[in-house]
């Protein structure tokens, strides 16, 4: 049998425009069956413990909270995470088996609200390579199955594994045989994240339209990420009547993983004007959420990921940055302390433009306007050039050489090569420029690179000093850390100070240097 309807791309959703109200989305996770599954993702008991009670905070209908019959570990961490969880509905899996279903039972039997999610691939490939089951004992299984569960559970769910490749009509016969076997939730999973959103559309939509028992189920969608489409998918099966989501903390799952819940939980908040539905999620437990699962799995996030990434309120171009400190809805669809995240971030980078630098100053106490801002812009450009990323103690440094600087600009450095090797003589070819004219010096000359430096500026300025203080210290992090030396300088018995930042150590001496001459020079 074909498809009813077919979904139209610029249509509202079906099932919302069955009704004007928002509909309530069961958000099922399972970060801790399915996430799992990640290679290398396996949590120990306590940690299933406190990632369990992360999502009953978190506001999650459905936690399933493992496969009972894999490993004594998982039969444990299921009816632990039963015993402790009161808010969220616990639910353990098994194949449709009897001891499975039986060792399911008796893993969430403790909990307040529990359930048991029964599964049997359906796919032609399913049965014949793997099942090696004809599509009539597939039927009885699948109903044998549901029945032993509904006898010790009265919330089941079935799941035709790899239902998104079997075809219609058999997929239709399932469906309809386990709800009337008794399953309360039907969940159509695309197990090897195969179907686009407009398929998966058609597919919900037939279900509706085909199976006349549909409404004694809730449909659930459970999509694999496999060509990256799982948040789509699951948001289109919404949109053809799904009432459940299964998703994954971090999108984490068996292979390419599954749809991430923080996505389709936000999608449906941020364009609620679109689906017409809700989750009972606190959206503001997101993040802190994301970061626990991914330090107890050790599955690092991606800076670019959606919601929870480092870089999803971030914003490095200048354009951007101008248009969000204007007004942010420009280029933020929704608000970072929304999600759990700190505050949006203006990433200060080669992108950026004054506007992002004179407002990071300012959260830094310094109002930078009119030449000062041209100044410390200038010098800012040149170090996001060297720097992947700059921290405020780099704009505090450029700005403090600025203030030192702005009034006694005598003597500039052009130009500076260093050699230096082990047990030889330093050597500094210097290039400074006063009043217009440039005038060079060769120096080899001192106890290493910073010490020519020291003679070379000498030598060039005709300045003799007499080093009393010379600090160097990092003022920001990383290995590209910008580094501020601070230096003081005795002249005909007088004690100048020298400000010089730079990524290079031996440039911020060559500026603290001509910092302090140009005060001995103003005088
Ligand atoms: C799509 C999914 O994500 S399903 C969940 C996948 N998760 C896991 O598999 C993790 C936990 N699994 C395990 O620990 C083990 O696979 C166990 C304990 C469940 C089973 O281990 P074993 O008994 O050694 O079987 P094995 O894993 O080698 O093979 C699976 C068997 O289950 C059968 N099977 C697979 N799915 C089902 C099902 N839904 N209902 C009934 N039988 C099934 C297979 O046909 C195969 O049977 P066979 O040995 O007669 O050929
Ligand atoms: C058990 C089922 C729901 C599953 O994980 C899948 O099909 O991917």
């Amino acid at each position: 049998m074909e498809p009813q309807q077919t979904a139209n791309a610029d249509s509202k959703p079906a099932a919302a425009d069955a009704s004007n109200e928002s509909r309530h989305i069961r958000i099922f996770d399972t970060t801790l069956r399915d996430g799992e599954q990640s290679p290398g993702a396996s949590m120990n008991l306590a940690e299933k413990l406190e990632v369990a009670y992360a999502l009953e905070k978190l506001g999650v209908d459905i936690i399933e909270a493992g496969f009972p019959i894999a490993s004594p570990g998982d039969f444990e961490a299921v009816q632990q995470i039963a015993r402790a969880i009161k808010g969220s509905t616990i639910c353990g899996l098994a194949r449709c088996s009897e001891k499975d279903i039986l060792r399911a039972a008796d893993a969430v039997e403790p909990a307040e609200k529990s359930r048991i999610h029964v599964f049997l691939a359906t796919s032609a490939i399913h049965r014949e390579f793997k099942l090696r089951m004809t599509p009539d004992e597939i039927v009885k299984r699948a109903v044998e199955g549901v029945k032993l569960a509904v006898s010790r559970c009265e919330d089941v769910e079935f799941s035709p594994e790899d239902a998104c490749r079997t075809e219609h009509d058999f997929l239709c016969r399932v469906v309809e045989a386990a709800i009337d076997a008794g399953a309360t939730t039907i969940n159509v999973p695309d197990t090897v994240g195969y179907v686009t959103p407009q398929e998966i559309y058609q597919i919900f939509d037939m279900l509706r339209n085909r199976v006349p028992n549909m409404d004694k189920a809730i449909l659930s969608t459970h999509c694999h990420d496999d060509l990256g489409l799982a948040v789509a998918n699951s948001m289109s099966a919404v949109a053809a009547g799904a009432g459940q989501i299964e998703c994954t903390i971090n999108g984490i799952g068996e292979r390419a993983g599954n749809a991430a819940l923080e996505e389709v939980v936000m999608a449906m908040k941020t364009r609620g004007d679109f689906y017409r539905c809700h989750t009972s999620i606190d959206s503001k437990r997101l993040v802190p959420t994301s970061r626990l699962v991914s330090k107890v799995t050790g599955i690092s996030v991606q800076r670019n990921k959606a919601i929870v990434g480092r870089n999803a309120f971030a914003h490095e171009s200048g354009i951007h940055q101008d248009g969000m400190l204007k007004e942010r809805s420009t280029y933020e669809i929704m608000s970072p302390e929304e999600v759990g995240m700190a505050k949006t971030d203006l990433v200060l980078g080669k992108h950026s433009g004054r506007a992002a630098l004179a407002d990071r100053a300012k959260t830094l106490g310094v109002e930078l306007a009119g030449d000062e801002l041209k100044n410390v812009f200038e010098q800012f450009k040149i170090l996001a050039d060297k720097k992947k990323e700059i921290y405020d103690g780099d704009i505090m440094a450029l700005i403090q050489q600025q203030i030192s600087t702005s009034d006694t600009q005598a003597w500039t450095l052009v130009d500076y090569e260093v050699t230096s090797a082990m047990g030889k003589t330093p050597s500094v070819k210097l290039t400074l420029g006063n009043g217009g004219q440039e005038t060079s010096a060769v120096v080899a000359q001192g106890d290493g690179p910073i010490d020519a430096a020291f003679w070379a500026v000498e030598q060039i300025t005709g300045v003799e000093v007499i080093c009393k203080d010379y600090r160097v210290r990092s003022a920001t992090l990383g290995r590209d850390a910008i580094g501020e030396v601070n230096l003081e300088v005795e002249h005909k018995g007088r004690l100048y100070r020298g400000v010089g930042v730079s990524t290079d150590s031996v440039e911020s001496t060559i500026l603290a240097m001509l910092n302090a001459i140009n005060r001995i020079a103003a005088e």
